[in-house]
């Protein structure tokens, strides 16, 4: 009888952590739950709400409004479906301005942690590792260099036919959520396990961690 785990994930903007842990998780059987999402949906919230984004309270105002949903792996935002929209250019113009604010980081975490009840489950984010599941049974902290994180989003946007879209400005935008990010409190823990898929296939890594979920899943 196999014990399922919980893992958890951490990793820079576009290491490749949706599309690697998402294969994972179907082919273990785990539910996935990507945590930038939630950022993403709520940062959609407040430009409908037409928030100041400079102005902090008005934001922690709005999420007495946040109503967020996964259903059949699609993101709702107060029951309307907006995978395709949050991942539009101005949600990352403007989620820098609301991922470094406590009240709005305290309200996600108890969300994300309340998620997880048990065995079975892959959480993907930025503080997974370190804050919202410090206990996972399987840490994982996925990187790659800014280059080919640069060219792959390049590529993922002519593929959603993304407006804009711009190798040099995604450069500069990952750099700059990347500082964001470490600002943020990303880092890789002690005993995670640091993988740099900068020259790995996508398919090797996913079955680099289906086995060790698998060897962990027998212990
Ligand atoms: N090992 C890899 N080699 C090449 N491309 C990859 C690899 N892992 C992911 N990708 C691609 O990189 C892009 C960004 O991946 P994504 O999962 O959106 O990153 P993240 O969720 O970390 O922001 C996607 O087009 C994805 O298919
Ligand atoms: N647990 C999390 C997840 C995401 N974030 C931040 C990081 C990014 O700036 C936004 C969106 O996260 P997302 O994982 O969708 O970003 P990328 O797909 O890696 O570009 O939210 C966070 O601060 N904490």
């Amino acid at each position: 009888m196999k014990n399922k785990i919980v893992v958890a994930v951490d990793g820079t903007a576009g290491s490749g952590k949706t599309a690697t842990f998402a294969t994972v998780a179907k082919k273990v059987g785990y539910e996935f739950i990507d945590t930038g999402l939630m950022y993403r949906a709520f940062t959609l919230l407040c430009i409908e709400s037409k928030v100041d984004f400079l102005n902090k309270e008005e934001i922690i105002k709005t999420l007495v409004n946040f109503d967020f949903s996964v259903i059949n792996g699609k993101p709702y935002l107060n029951g309307k479906e907006v995978e395709k929209r949050i991942q539009e250019n101005d949600i990352v113009k403007f989620i820098n301005y609301v991922t470094p604010i406590p009240e709005v980081r305290k309200f996600m975490v108890n969300a994300q942690r309340a998620m997880v009840t048990g065995g079975g489950c892959i959480e993907i984010g930025r503080d997974i590792t370190t804050v919202v599941l410090p206990d996972a049974d399987l840490k994982i902290y996925l990187d790659s260099s800014v280059e080919a994180r640069a060219e792959r989003r390049f590529k993922q946007n002519q593929v959603l036919k993304i407006k804009n879209n711009n190798l040099e400005e995604i450069k500069n935008s990952i750099i700059n959520r990347d500082e964001q990010d470490f600002k943020n409190g990303l880092r890789k823990v002690e005993n995670a396990w640091l993988i740099d898929n900068s020259n790995i296939p996508i398919e090797d890594v996913v079955n680099m961690v289906v086995d060790k979920i698998k060897e962990l899943e027998g212990k």
